[in-house]
């Protein structure tokens, strides 16, 4: 049966509209209409939604889902449902921290069978790249992966090792002209280690100083710039400079985009205290003046698009504890910061204090998203023959984000307490709801989310 969503605030690309979204039996949308339009519409099922906020459902190409082989870091279940709670009806998983990692297509279908009856949103997969893997690639991108991921540095997991310059270039050469984007986490380790007490935020900061991230990104432009029709898109800039220079490399006529994310536009090095491990992350948060111009980056049309990079582990591996001889040490926990379902609110929080509007949440965290991992055609707007994938939300709702109200498995993370605005009412994936937060069970007996992969399982 077709279903009608009636709402006052539909967030389109420019327009806030009064109106319906009329969707078919398959979960597409049919057709968007203007409120007087809506007693014409006859036999559908009406969803009433008042002056709720009717948007894409967020798609967040940057997800650590880590199972199998890590499924206590996370799993597809857990991760599903904060992504759902979180207003996200897309996730695409990197290809590292699950053993196997997707470096190859045997790997990718050990995962998609992982994860195949337990999505409450739909899934798409990055590959892998690591030494040695390239006869890989074409079986990946048959198979349907968004594109490829790879690291200049070490990845904090054995299994999946990091290129020297000579295999990114290789990467590159065979990846030019296949329409699939290279995702490259562009760390270079270009300083000695530092010395300093391990439990001092700053001793990790110094650590890991942007310089390692800007050269990276001038390696791979001088490498980039070598192969025509190669996407490149460089994975949470953490620095403000390197922004101007992915811009400047555009300008040249590079295919290269970027992305930040939510911990580098809402917390700062000044705000975060010894020990605190769960502020860890790679690269690491800086201070409070590149935040802000990690913001204006935005205006400057030099960052593309914001995700979560969700890279949580269990609490041992953090060294939380009191009682770990480690504890609290920046240089020997897990890097990775567990957000995914907090994104809408703490993106919105930050982006309404600094003049941004509804209408760039859909174009950072669900439009430029679904471009970069060729999902564009079917998800990321409310339009016509797109998938009838919604966020309902209200954005002007205070909020705290507290431990009972968390679907991540490790609840970890550095925003505990923390009031943010906007809360998300629904979710619906193909206009089915699979989200209700006024609901006891919140989540749908039978997962609806989809596979993103053009396999047969
Ligand atoms: N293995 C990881 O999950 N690494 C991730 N860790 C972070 N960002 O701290 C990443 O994206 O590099
Ligand atoms: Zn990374
Ligand atoms: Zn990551």
């Amino acid at each position: 049966m077709s279903r009608l969503f009636i709402c006052k605030n539909i967030v389109l690309e420019h327009t806030l509209l009064n109106g319906a979204v009329l969707v078919d039996p398959d979960g597409k949308v049919e057709k968007v209409i203007e409120a007087d339009e809506i007693c014409f519409v006859k036999n559908t099922r009406k969803i009433l939604l008042g002056n709720d906020f009717l948007m894409a459902g967020i798609v967040d190409s940057h997800v650590h889902i880590n199972e199998p082989g890590r499924t206590e870091w996370e799993g597809f279940e857990s991760a599903t449902k904060a992504a759902a709670a979180g207003g996200i009806t897309t996730i695409c998983d990197m290809p590292l921290n699950s053993i196997p990692p997707t470096t190859n297509v045997e790997n990718l279908l050990v995962k998609a069978h992982a994860a195949r009856d337990i999505i409450h949103v739909d899934v798409a997969f990055w590959g892998g790249v690591v030494p040695d893997n390239t006869d890989a690639f074409y079986g990946l991108i048959k198979a349907g992966v968004v594109g490829f991921k790879c690291f200049m540095c070490p990845s904090g997991v054995k299994e999946f090792e990091c290129l020297n310059e000579s295999q990114l270039d290789l990467a590159m050469k065979k990846l030019k002209g296949s329409n699939a984007p290279l995702a490259i986490h562009a760390e270079l380790a270009i300083c000695e280690p530092c010395t300093g007490n391990p439990q001092k935020y700053e001793t990790f900061l110094k650590s890991r100083p942007e310089e390692m991230e800007i050269e990276a990104v001038k390696k791979i432009i001088e490498i980039g710039l070598k192969y025509d029709k190669i996407m490149l898109h460089i994975v949470h800039v953490s620095s403000a400079k390197t922004a101007k220079l992915i811009k400047d490399a555009r300008l040249k006529g590079l295919r290269i985009t970027s992305e930040t994310c939510h911990h580098y536009l809402t917390l700062c090095s000044q705000e975060i205290p010894d020990r605190a491990t769960q502020y860890k992350c790679c690269p690491p948060i800086r201070n409070r003046e590149n935040r802000e111009d990690l913001w204006l980056a935005f205006k400057e049309k030099q960052i593309d698009m914001v995700v979560s990079d969700h890279s949580p582990s269990t609490p041992d591996l953090k060294l939380l504890s009191p009682d770990d001889e480690n504890f609290g040490d920046y240089m020997k926990a897990w890097g990775g910061i567990a957000s995914l379902q907090f994104g809408l609110s703490l993106f919105w929080t930050g982006a309404k204090q600094r003049g941004f509007t509804f209408f760039h949440i859909n174009k950072y965290m669900s439009r430029a998203t679904s471009v970069l991992v060729g999902l564009h055609g079917s998800k990321g707007r409310i339009q016509e023959n797109y998938d009838a994938d919604f966020v309902v939300w209200d954005p002007h709702a205070i909020c705290t984000i507290n431990e009972s109200d968390i679907y991540h498995k490790n609840k970890a993370n550095p925003y505990m307490g923390r009031e943010v605005l906007g809360k998300v009412l629904k979710t619906y994936v193909r206009g089915d709801l699979v989200y209700d937060s006024e609901s006891k069970s919140k989540f749908m007996k039978s997962p609806k989310g989809k596979l993103l992969l053009d396999i047969d399982l």
